[in-house]
């Protein structure tokens, strides 16, 4: 189930995923690094050495383009008149990678080391790490649900 967040929490939220939005590469990286079975479902670089794909431009656009979906809902939470535009993005999310095989495991894996990375650069206190929590907590609900419906 989602469970609303205050005021405060969605302003921490937010606030906290704008000093790190920016690491892309490091971000797919860390989740590349700790979960080589997602790195292997990426078709350009299963079977590739991480550490020399990383900085490559294809490697920017993916992690510019996966690490970006966050930034857009992020931006869209917090306002009711924006949820239309979270089920569309949340629902297409949901339909591309069930099309990709990509099942619940291996987003609560993702899910899994986002935190982990999060722990490491942002100011991780007991407030932080329940505001994170709740908002995952509610973002995956949407999103596993999503994935189990698709066609
Ligand atoms: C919440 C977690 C995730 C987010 C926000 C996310 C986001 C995205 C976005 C925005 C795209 C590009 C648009 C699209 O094709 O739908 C994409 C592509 C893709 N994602 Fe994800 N993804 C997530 C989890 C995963 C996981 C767990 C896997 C694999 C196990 C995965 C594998 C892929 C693949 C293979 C592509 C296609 C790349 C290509 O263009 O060749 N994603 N993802």
């Amino acid at each position: 189930a989602v469970t609303p967040m205050s005021a405060d929490q969605l302003a921490l939220f937010k606030s906290s995923w704008n000093t790190v939005k920016h690491n892309e590469v490091d971000i797919l990286y860390a989740v590349f690094k700790a979960n080589p079975d997602i790195q292997a479902k990426f078709p350009q670089f299963a079977g590739k050495d991480l550490d020399s794909i990383k900085d490559s431009a294809d490697f920017a656009v993916h992690s510019g383009r996966i690490v970006g979906f966050f930034s857009e809902v992020i931006g869209l939470i917090g306002n009711p008149e924006n949820r239309p535009a979270l089920k569309t993005l949340i629902d297409g999310l949901a339909s591309s990678h069930k099309a990709r095989g990509i099942e619940k495991a291996q987003f609560e894996e993702f899910r899994a080391s986002l935190v982990d990375y999060l722990s490491h650069h942002l100011d991780w206190n007991d407030t932080m790490k329940s505001t994170w929590d709740l908002a995952l907590n509610n973002m995956f609900f949407y999103i596993l649900h999503a994935l189990e419906v698709a066609q």
